[in-house]
């Protein structure tokens, strides 16, 4: 049987129940995933004086062919980007800033430092997401920015996000598409602190101030990303679910959750519906956290298909802006984003297969028993046969033949680094 036969057949079998799956594939193509630049080259960027990575964070491994350059790093990226169906976008942090050899400190950085990345997006029609870089610095070494005490610590991290917004901005309006630029702080005691209270005012000062300077959110689009714990903030992290959660309420941000940034019984899909009823957007960090919060690659697993369903139920695939966060350095790192990515849209037209109309009605109902049938029912639906039909339609390789390409970008281009 032909892939389009195969796919006619499944088809079938949707629209039996409603589910228009020509409209569906016409959803997925306009959904863009942000994909993060950091898993190309362990979150290592471009900095003349370059620090160790830091702020709690860890990239294990030691798998050849990681990007040394800007430029191996955007031509990795292209390669994963031709084996992932859809228009994306690619998210950097401030540690990809180009400056000619030149050390800046990172609260003067300037949109020109980001010049070839916004022309490199240009040509190959992707937008541009941005994230001030809060740790790797001696500045941040003993764990603290926006939360120290010392003021003129906290001047130079505050300088830095108002520099980091204005690159936002610059990408936003060259790329027409606006940029969610997302602060994230390692901010956080390793032992039991004896005052709670003071950091979070200081990171609410920072915060405010950062704010305070006014950039158009037709072009920039602020998001504030909370922690539960890092390596060496285990028993208190300043910026925590809750301080970001009323911050962002009150003053008009965007959450950004990170799946790996809770307890580990805790989901973000059971966060989502709340969350929207309060703001109008929100922001993901999609990661899979092993046992801690490891980074390890997106797997199409249980917890991602419950994200992708929740953001199609709620009807909140323009509400939400999905981003990727894993770092693996174990793998090749071309595979690596191409699985993760993969999984994510896959993950979603999983969610845009299912007949959510008619479940919602069965729950309304009180009929547990059918909605449970339906649900497990499904999964074993030929959702394969529309998602093979997909890749191809959309120019990218079906099933694992994609990594035919990656083994050659591996003989033929990461081996020789
Ligand atoms: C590199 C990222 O900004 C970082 O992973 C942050 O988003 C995070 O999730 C820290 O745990
Ligand atoms: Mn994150």
């Amino acid at each position: 049987m032909t892939m389009k036969e195969s796919f006619e057949l499944a088809k079938k079998q949707y629209e039996k129940w409603g589910i228009q799956v020509d409209n569906v594939i016409e959803t997925l193509k306009s959904v863009p995933i942000s994909i993060h630049c950091w898993q190309g080259d362990d979150i290592g960027g471009f900095e003349v004086n370059k620090s160790e990575l830091s702020g709690g964070i860890d990239v294990t491994g030691n798998y050849p062919g990681k990007a040394r350059t800007p430029e191996e790093l955007r031509n990795d990226l292209e390669k994963a980007l031709s084996l992932i169906p859809g228009k994306h976008r690619v998210n950097l942090h401030a540690i990809y800033a180009e400056t000619n050899g030149e050390a800046v400190e990172r609260d003067q950085l300037e949109p020109k430092h980001f010049e070839n990345w916004v022309n490199w997006a240009k040509e190959h029609g992707l937008g541009l997401d941005f994230n001030p870089t809060l740790f790797s610095h001696e500045k941040a070494a003993d764990g603290l920015t926006l939360s120290h005490p010392d003021p003129e610590i906290r001047e130079y991290w505050i300088n830095h996000c108002i520099a980091s917004r204005k690159i936002g901005e610059y990408f936003g309006k060259e790329l027409g598409t606006p940029t969610l630029t997302n602060i994230w702080i390692p901010d956080g005691y390793k032992d039991v602190p004896s005052d709670r209270l003071t950091p979070r005012v200081r990171l609410k000062e920072s915060l405010d101030r950062i704010f305070a300077e006014d950039i158009d959110e037709k072009y920039n689009v602020d998001a504030v990303e909370s922690k539960l714990f890092g390596i060496g903030s285990e028993s208190y992290v300043v910026g925590s679910h809750e301080f970001y959660l009323g911050y962002a309420l009150k003053n008009n941000k965007l959450c950004l959750l990170d799946t790996g940034h809770y307890h580990p019984t805790e989901v973000v899909s059971n966060k989502i519906s709340a969350m929207l009823l309060y703001s109008d957007k929100l922001a993901l960090h999609v990661s899979r956290p092993v046992r801690w919060d490891s980074d390890h690659v997106v797997a199409f697993d249980d917890e991602l298909k419950e994200i992708a369903l929740e953001i199609v139920r709620n009807n909140a695939l323009d509400k939400v802006m999905i981003g990727l966060d894993f770092f693996d350095a174990s793998i090749n790192r071309v595979a690596a984003w191409t699985i993760g990515t993969r999984n994510m849209i896959k993950a979603l037209l999983y969610a845009l297969l299912m007949p959510n109309d008619h479940l919602k009605k069965l729950q309304d109902e009180g009929n547990f028993t059918e909605r449970l049938a339906l649900i497990e029912e499904f999964k074993s639906y030929p959702f394969g046969a529309i998602w093979d039909y997909y890749c191809e339609q959309m120019g990218v390789p079906v099933q694992e033949s994609w990594l035919e390409d990656v083994k050659k970008y591996e003989e033929e281009v990461l081996a020789k680094r």
